[in-house]
């Protein structure tokens, strides 16, 4: 099986409708790993929704070419119902969007139009609430405008996830959610990863979000690619990011600062833990190589 699950060449993407038309992206040109969690970030109007609404289909590839699962989504041929339910895509406040009187409706309404028999569909729906940690037996007669909005995303993410896709596409996520809404939500999100192995593609402007998440990050500035890499090396280049309008976490901020005043820290280290246990580490090494004074008389 081919290691690449998105392949992006040379995707370049003008808005017509616009009173002035609008490169919205230039050239760009990636491979998202199959089973991954990437990011793709950048400031306002960057051009994140437009490169992952290529995904989907929901906006075809000219020029360029994009690739999702080795079939060209721009060609001919492509069936785009197929693709759709490939690549799950929660668009931002897809709470908005629910629209039946109960949540199994709700959940129901993606694989029923897949003309799912009556208990494959039940256990669908069954198996995806399950997942985003509400109950069928609980929650499936409740109407969804009972719920928090915390509650109501997750319902949301389980409507996708009952399509059983194998690209999941997340639009700011987290946004208008509070707290604890928000930590609830990723955990959520990082057990669809370990359970069903999904590529998961974020965009996302909280920063610390992404750093916690994704194992790569895509930087985009005004529709171009700029950077790519591991959240920490991405991370490390804070002076750079600040060009783009970017700004790394608070915490990579602080580990580039410790770096730069000459400490050592290897590139994996990504939390407050880490960097403690580093450091105690190399005293205790130093203290090891200082002749021990003690013992001479
Ligand atoms: N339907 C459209 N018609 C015309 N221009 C558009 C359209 N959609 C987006 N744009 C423009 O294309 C550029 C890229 O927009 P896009 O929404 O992809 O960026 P983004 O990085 O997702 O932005 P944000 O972070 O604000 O959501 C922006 O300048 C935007 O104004």
């Amino acid at each position: 099986m081919n290691d690449v699950m998105i392949e992006v060449a040379h995707l370049s993407h003008t808005y017509t409708t616009a009173p002035v038309k609008k490169k919205a992206l230039d050239d760009v040109s990636m491979q998202i790993p199959r089973g991954e969690c990437v990011a793709v970030i950048g400031f306002n109007g960057s051009g994140k929704s437009t490169l992952v609404q290529h995904f989907n289909g929901l906006l075809r590839p000219t020029p360029g070419s994009v690739r999702v699962d080795g079939v060209d989504v721009g060609g001919a041929q492509v069936n785009l119902r197929a693709l759709r339910q490939k690549v799950g895509m929660l668009f931002q406040f897809p709470e908005s969007q629910l629209f039946a009187s109960t949540i199994y409706q709700d959940v129901a309404f993606g694989p029923q139009r897949m003309g799912l028999g009556r208990h494959e569909l039940r256990a669908r729906v069954k198996h995806a609430l399950d997942i985003v940690g509400l109950p069928l037996q609980d929650y499936g007669q409740r109407s969804p405008f009972e719920l928090s909005g915390g509650q109501r995303r997750r319902v949301a993410l389980a409507g996708i996830l009952a399509m059983t896709p194998r690209v999941l596409i997340l639009d700011e996520p987290s946004v208008g959610l509070d707290g604890e809404g928000r930590a609830e939500f990723y955990a959520y999100l990082q057990r669809v990863r370990q359970e069903q192995g999904v590529t998961t593609i974020l965009v996302s402007h909280d920063m610390a979000e992404v750093a916690a998440i994704a194992d790569g990050l895509y930087v985009l500035h005004h529709g171009k690619l700029v950077m790519q890499g591991t959240p920490a090396s991405v991370f490390a280049q804070s002076e750079q990011l600040r060009r783009w309008d970017l700004a790394a976490p608070p915490l990579h901020e602080l580990l580039a600062a410790l770096r730069q005043r000459g400490i050592a820290l290897p590139e994996d280290v990504m939390s407050v833990e880490d960097a403690f246990h580093f450091l105690q580490q190399t005293q205790k090494q130093k203290q090891k190589q200082l002749p021990d004074v003690s013992s001479r008389s």
